[in-house]
Formats: structure tokens, C-alpha cells, sequence
């Protein structure tokens, strides 16, 4: 079983990281994952940071390619960078964290709860002109047996079917992308538009574009999720094309302690290439 007690918080400053890699009892339980780009990695990377390829969270196959991978390909990922059940994972991407967050939605797929999200990930990390490094760290690997501990985290086309009429009541969808692709204006899949009665909160308005797209303060966020009726007495299931935005919207979910949280990878490129699904506006 991985600690109960996790070393660093959900959501980590880059002072607090900055300072977890100079103290070597913690620095040494750290895995830090960069989910960013090669370039940006050869740039450059947060000391002691991995470079992980986003695409190896995902399936990447038709029609629906941000479906979760096979479990082999979920053991080797983690088994590369390592993990063991005494790892504590700090994870940052490039552009505010969706990747970051869908990396943390698969740790609790996994049942490793011991993750931290880097707020405002490279970005705000930069910003606040902590060391960037050029060494590729040694990595221990680890023989990792992925196991989907905690399923409840993902939701299935099928789960939603079933759930369709008590959407917005007991369950509610978190339409994680921009209003038009909500509206059926912009076309991703074979058809436009929204799960029935699905809620839009547009991903990116949970970060502070003034601030390197940190996140909203947690009460900030915490409104705002209300007056859009993702309240926490609700199962919250985030969706976008292909659950990477989404990944965001679920840390967020995350971080403001919503019991019953789900994300669904099918998303979109699912639910819009099935003939069969409904869809709003019909
Ligand atoms: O998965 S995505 O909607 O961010 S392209």
C-alpha cells in the first residue's frame, strides 16, 4: 500500500518544490514527471525531472485515442519512471496542467495517491526563476504491475447511458471544452454538440491568466463550480475531446475534495462518432 500521509501537498507552489528537491529525505522519495514537450524538456527541465511522452497515457487509437491504455502499457510507463509504493509524484506540463492532471487521474485510477500537482506547472515555474537543469536524470526503474484499484474514477459511455436522467440532478457532466464545440458550432467528431443537460465551464476558466495560469484560489474555484451546479452532492464526471483538458477540470474536482469524481476518457471523440448516442441540440 502506498503511505497514507502524503509527503507534499495536492497542490504544490514551485517554492515548496524548490524546496522539497533541496531537502534530500524528501528529494530522494520524489519521482517528478515533465509532461511538457521533448524541446521544451531539451530546453531545459525542473531539476531531477523525467520526461514522459503525453501519448503514453492514452490508447491513441481511433475512435476514441485518449481512451486509458491497456494495463502493460500503464506497467511499463510507471515501472520506467520507477514507481514504487513509496514515490511521491510531482507532475507539470507546459500549458496549465491538463496533462498534469490527467497524469494524476491515472496514479488514482491506479490507487497511488501520493501526487502533487505543480501549480501553474513550467510556466510559473520560470516565472519565478527557480533552476532549470539539462541533465537527464538516472532513473531506477521499478517492476510496476498496473491494477485499476479505484475504477470509480472513470466513467464509461455505457455508465452515462445509464445515468442520462439524472443528469443535472444527482450526476452532472463537466463539459470541460470551448462554447462552441458545447454548441455544436465546432465539429470534432462525426457529430457536434453536447451530452444531454451536460454543464460548460470552459477548462481554462479555472486558471489565473494573470498569473501563469496558476489555478483560481480553491474558494474561488469552489464558487464558481456552484453557480454552475457541479456541486459536491453530485457525481461530477469532466469530459472534453480526448480527456486531456479534462484532466485539468478533474484535478480541479480533485483538489476541492468532490467524493464522487469521474472522469470520462471516451469523451467526445467517443460519444460524438457513436450514431447511436444522444446528443444536444438533436
Ligand atoms: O482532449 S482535448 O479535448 O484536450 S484535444
Amino acid at each position: 500500500m502506498a503511505d497514507a500521509q502524503p509527503l507534499l501537498p495536492l497542490i504544490l507552489d514551485p517554492k515548496d518544490l524548490n524546496e522539497a528537491i533541496q531537502t534530500p529525505a524528501l528529494a530522494s522519495k520524489l519521482i517528478i514527471v515533465d509532461l511538457s514537450t521533448q524541446e521544451l524538456y531539451d530546453l531545459g527541465h525542473i531539476p531531477g525531472a523525467v520526461y514522459i511522452d503525453h501519448k503514453r497515457l492514452t490508447c491513441a487509437q481511433p475512435p476514441a485515442p485518449g481512451r486509458l491504455p491497456s494495463l502493460e502499457q500503464l506497467s511499463q510507463l510507471m515501472s520506467d519512471i520507477g514507481l514504487t509504493d513509496e514515490s511521491h509524484v510531482v507532475v507539470y506540463d507546459h500549458e496549465g496542467g491538463p496533462w498534469a492532471g490527467r497524469f494524476i487521474w491515472t496514479l488514482d485510477l491506479l490507487g497511488h495517491p501520493n501526487s502533487s500537482f505543480l501549480n501553474g506547472g513550467r510556466d510559473a515555474w520560470m516565472a519565478e526563476k527557480f533552476d532549470l537543469s539539462n541533465d537527464t536524470p538516472d532513473t531506477t526503474p521499478s517492476n510496476y504491475t498496473a491494477e485499476l484499484v479505484n475504477p470509480d474514477c472513470r466513467a464509461t459511455k455505457e455508465e452515462i447511458l445509464s445515468e442520462l436522467d439524472n443528469i443535472p440532478n444527482s450526476w452532472a457532466i463537466w463539459d470541460a471544452r470551448s462554447q462552441d464545440e458545447h454548441n455544436g458550432t465546432k465539429v470534432l467528431a462525426a457529430r457536434g454538440g453536447h451530452i444531454p443537460n451536460a454543464t460548460h465551464l470552459e477548462w481554462t476558466d479555472t486558471l489565473n491568466k494573470s498569473d501563469n495560469n496558476k489555478l483560481l484560489p480553491l474558494p474561488e474555484l469552489e464558487k464558481l463550480l456552484n453557480k454552475k451546479g457541479l456541486t459536491k452532492d453530485k457525481t461530477i464526471v469532466s469530459h472534453c475531446q480526448t480527456h486531456r483538458r479534462s484532466g485539468l477540470t478533474y484535478l480541479v474536482a480533485k483538489a476541492l475534495g468532490y467524493q464522487n469524481n469521474k472522469a470520462y476518457d471516451g469523451s467526445w471523440s467517443e460519444w460524438g462518432n457513436d450514431p447511436d448516442t444522444p446528443i444536444e441540440p438533436a
